[in-house]
């Protein structure tokens, strides 16, 4: 069984509704509710920013910081992570570049938020992930990069480094005269980057097929995934024939590229499949509950995955997830989280909801920007 990851100790400063906050907490669950607009997924955004990136809102860091509040916000935390106790302070002070937020490890200034991927891993569910299957290809690429990336923490520079060189390639191409040699060179590091993230994304299906086909049967179902828009009619090979192949690509629709202002081959055009097996349907033509259902058992089978391949039991958050439910679904979700072994956050607005979790969760009252047990 995978090793709990827990956290013992929650500070928000300024943050969101929050003057000041804190919570103790024991290894149990945390199960929060409180009204509408109290401020619960406020404390699960807290969390989620102790992973790296822009948390669970993907916010403007300006805008986390309370309205009303001077300088900038904070959330500290103390856990049990995957090096032992450790405490984590994150936030932005409010002058200067508020685009950049500040970590602390052990009260020591860390280089990279990517080094909180050391200590913990953090999964979220949120309401907003509702319209995952019928909204935007980049939403679904988004939410497949961030899949990768809490096995790989290496996938996010590689994305990041893929961005800035098409957006040189472009810029090359839209002023019409360029270098052959200079163009060839950005293309090559593109097809290298390029291949590399697609294969990345690749392997993190296949895991995931993999860990399907030897999990027991549950109430969610277990979603068939695959990549399209992107290489598609490649056989999978090695990675200097897809490269060669993706080059070769890039070289001959310099053109087409020019006169369409942007590049229209490579990973930032892939998209993710999914269906639901048992209906052998497309998720975007699944019902608003089979889609929940979907969408539960893919962050289900990926929580499964990253314990399995760090050991580790990840973080989860899950905001208003027991809400559309039925008592017996509910039941077995709350069984099958607890089973993973981690610790989770869990919201909603009725305490009577979670009352199958019983001893196995910490309850807390949320209530206008303060919370109590
Ligand atoms: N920067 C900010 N400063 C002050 N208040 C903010 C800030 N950002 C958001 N809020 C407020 O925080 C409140 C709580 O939001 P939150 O999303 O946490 O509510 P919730 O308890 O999850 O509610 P619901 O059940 O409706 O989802 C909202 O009223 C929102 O307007």
């Amino acid at each position: 069984m995978a090793q709990k990851i827990s956290l013992s100790q929650l500070k928000l400063t300024n943050f969101r509704n929050y003057t000041e906050a804190s919570l103790t907490l024991d290894e149990r669950h945390v199960v929060l509710t409180g009204e509408n607009g109290a401020g619960k997924t406020n404390l699960m955004e807290a969390v989620s920013f102790l992973s790296p990136g822009r948390g669970l809102r993907r916010a403007v860091l300006a805008d986390v910081t309370r309205v009303g509040a001077e300088g900038g916000f904070s959330v500290f935390a103390r856990l049990e992570g995957m090096e032992g106790e450790v405490s984590l302070g994150t936030g932005i002070d409010g002058e200067g570049e508020t685009s950049v937020r500040r970590l602390r490890i052990n009260g020591t200034p860390a280089k990279s938020t990517e080094e909180l991927s050391d200590h913990l891993s953090v999964l979220w569910l949120t309401p907003a992930m509702d319209g995952l299957f019928t909204g935007p290809s980049a939403d679904r690429r988004r939410f497949l990069d961030r899949l990768v990336l809490s096995i790989d923490p290496s996938h996010g520079r590689r994305a990041g480094d893929f961005e800035r060189t098409m957006r040189n390639r472009n810029r090359l191409l839209s002023e019409g005269r360029y270098d052959p040699s200079w163009l060839s060179a950005i293309e090559a590091q593109m097809a290298g980057l390029g291949i590399a993230m697609a294969a990345a994304r690749q392997e993190m299906l296949g895991l995931l097929r993999t860990l399907s086909a030897t999990s027991e049967e549950t109430p969610f179902p277990s979603p068939v995934l695959a990549l399209e828009g992107f290489l598609d009619d490649v056989p999978e090979g090695p990675a200097a024939d897809l490269e060669d192949r993706y080059l070769a690509m890039l070289r001959e629709s310099r053109g087409r590229d020019a006169a369409a202002g942007r590049t229209l081959d490579g990973p930032h055009r892939s998209d993710l499949q999914v269906r639901h097996r048992e209906k052998d349907m497309d998720a975007a033509r699944c019902s608003t509950g089979e889609q929940k259902a979907l969408l539960i058992g893919l962050i289900l089978a990926h929580a499964r995955l990253t314990a399995n391949m760090t050991g580790f039991a990840p973080v989860l958050l899950l905001d208003e997830i027991a809400a559309h439910l039925d008592e017996g679904r509910r039941r077995a979700l709350f069984d099958l989280i607890h089973d993973l072994g981690g610790q989770s956050f869990m919201t909603g607005t009725d305490r009577s909801m979670f009352s199958a979790l019983a001893e196995r969760a910490q309850f807390f009252t949320v209530d206008g920007g303060s919370v109590r047990p």
